[in-house]
């Protein structure tokens, strides 16, 4: 990505009301620019009038003329880190919105082939680019303009040493800008990794405790983070620390030419007192000057770092967003699912899941499929339920091919309960009625009672507004297996898929699941189920075997 694609990109994606914001920051920064240089002239001619040939007199008309004009730039100031923190803040809040939305509007391709803790890290990405690299750069934007007009005022009020003074501090600031280049870009990128590494870590500390207290491995865990966090630590150091030498040597060696200056003023004729005015007005001038050199110097010495933070957070954003699609009315499938020569091949392997795969599953039909482990059955029920895209064949749906456009509307079709189910922090009835904005209590009390989970809850002391915690962790195995089952029965669908889904229950419960499938294929229901246990066979109409990415009957 080139260095101005990534602010094209975040610039687009904070959308109009984020460009009106830039614009009216430019032109605050204009009238302050404005404001500045009118103080400047305002105090030389107030000075001059005072220590004029007509000896010290304090005129009333130039001083108020002063007054408004360090008042007005002033409050244009304050306007400036107002309108420059919305600015920031809003962009940060829309840059993390659209992150959502594009990780939300990932296929499930996609999904499966990204960094898990990749979204997670992305919130520290953005906040880091918020105050590391979008604040500095927008104050060193509006401080490039103020520090022009004032120039300007400068070189007005004394050409001369107006002209040495800025190429003398523009000349060093530039040497040591390109001297520090190369360690502010390394830092950069050694942030930008850590971020990303410190997520995963703590994702996989929390995610594996078990298994680290079984191994004794908390201690190396504890390392392996300390080492990470170390490295991100010392970068952000090293990022603060090279990142802030241009501004502390443009201050000191600002403040050794202003007084060089000074001294060279006061050796012209006339001495101290015919100097006083220009040198007040320039004094005035390094003042202002001197904070919009820090900010300046600031940016810059973080531009290289947070260069390829900018590219990452744009990145980010750079893939396809969430588009509102008008919900499409489910395909109709009354006869068969048909896969014509099917394959499947993942990306970044070489040999295919599946080869050249046929199967039909009539409607209304319970098949179950079995298998080695890695054998293909799970891609295989991602296929059928138009998840992944087959690499090679047909699938058709009543006759009609199953087209990528047409995946959403035949995906209405299908409820799925997977081998691992994810379950939110939140009360069982929420669970059950996922993502479901109102749920419909009587028919959470119905599927849950189906998947012979009603018993357990209502002797829980809080029933349905029970939590289970995170991720379901304060449920059993069985338990959580099953309202994953009632998540799927809460709304119907003519397609139920399970994977796995009875491998935790205890064998009365594996009996009510199939009176349930029972009672679900007698109203119409299309059974696919990926199960190994006898009992969970017994009762499918088809027994499928994968083996060597094809189907043969069990
Ligand atoms: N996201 C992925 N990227 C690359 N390869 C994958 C991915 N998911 C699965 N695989 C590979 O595809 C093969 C089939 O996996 P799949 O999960 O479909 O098998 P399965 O029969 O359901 O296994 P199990 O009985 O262990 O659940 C395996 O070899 C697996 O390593």
């Amino acid at each position: 990505m080139s260095d101005a694609r990534p602010l094209a990109t975040i610039v687009r994606a904070t959308g109009p009301d984020g460009r009106r914001r830039l614009a009216l920051l430019a032109a605050l920064t204009i009238a302050g620019g404005l404001a500045e240089f009118a103080s400047l002239a305002a105090l030389l001619s107030l000075l001059r009038g005072w220590f004029g040939a007509t000896g010290a007199r304090l005129d009333g008309g130039p001083l108020a003329l002063f007054a408004v004009a360090i008042l007005a730039a002033g409050a244009i100031r304050l306007a400036l880190l107002a309108a420059t923190e919305r600015l920031a803040f809003d962009t940060g809040h829309r840059i993390l919105v659209a992150v959502q939305r594009r990780v939300l509007a990932r296929d499930w391709l996609s999904h499966v082939a990204a960094r898990a803790s990749g979204p997670v890290a992305a919130v520290e990405l953005v906040d880091a680019w918020l105050f590391g690299a979008l604040l500095p750069w927008l104050r060193a934007g509006t401080a490039i303009v103020l520090a022009a007009f004032i120039v300007a005022g400068l070189l007005w009020v004394d050409p001369l040493a107006a002209t040495v003074a800025s190429l003398l501090l523009g000349g060093l600031f530039a040497l040591v800008w390109l001297a520090i280049r190369p360690a502010l870009r390394r830092a950069g990128d050694a942030i930008a990794d850590g971020y990303e590494e410190r997520v995963a870590a703590i994702q996989e500390n929390v995610g594996a405790l078990r298994e680290l207290i079984l191994a004794d491995a908390r201690e190396a865990a504890a390392e392996h983070f300390r080492i990470i966090d170390r490295r991100l630590t010392r970068a952000r150091v090293q990022l603060t620390v090279i990142g802030s030498t241009p501004r502390i040597l443009v201050e000191s060696i600002g403040l050794l030419l202003l007084v060089c200056l000074a001294a060279w003023l006061a050796s012209r004729p006339g001495g101290a007192v015919a100097a006083l005015p220009t040198l007040a007005t320039l004094a005035l001038g390094a003042q202002r000057l001197l904070p919009l050199f820090q900010a300046i110097g600031q940016a810059s010495g973080n531009a290289a770092a947070m260069r390829s933070l900018s590219a990452r957070v744009a990145a980010l954003i750079d893939t396809p967003d969430l588009r509102a699609e008008p919900r499409a009315d489910p395909l109709p499938f009354t006869r068969e699912l048909r896969l014509d020569q099917v394959g499947f091949t993942y990306p970044e392997r070489d040999a295919p899941v599946l080869d050249r795969l046929d199967l039909v599953i009539r409607a209304g039909e319970r098949i179950a499929l079995t298998g080695r482990n890695g054998s293909g059955k799970s891609t295989l029920a991602d296929l059928v339920m138009g998840l992944l895209p087959p690499t090679n064949g047909r699938m058709f749906v009543d006759g009609v091919e199953l087209t990528p456009h047409q995946l959403r509307a035949w995906q209405r079709n299908v409820a799925h309960v997977p081998q691992s189910p994810f379950l939110a922090d939140a009360s069982i009835a929420r669970n059950i009625a996922f993502a479901v904005a109102e749920p419909d209590h009587v028919r959470v009390v119905e599927a849950a009672r189906l998947a012979g989970l009603h018993d357990f809850i209502m002797v829980l002391p809080r029933g349905y507004e029970t939590r289970v915690g995170d991720r379901g962790q304060l449920l059993s195995g069985g338990q959580r297996q099953r309202l994953a089952l009632a998540r799927a029965l809460y709304a119907p669908a003519p397609l139920l898929v399970l994977d796995e889904a009875s491998s935790a229950l205890d064998p009365e419960t594996e009996q009510h699941l199939l009176r349930a499938l029972d009672a679900l294929q007698a109203g119409g229901t299309t059974i696919l189920l990926i199960a190994h246990r006898p009992a969970m066979l017994a009762g499918c109409d088809r027994v499928l075997r994968i083996e060597r990415g094809a189907l043969v009957p069990a």
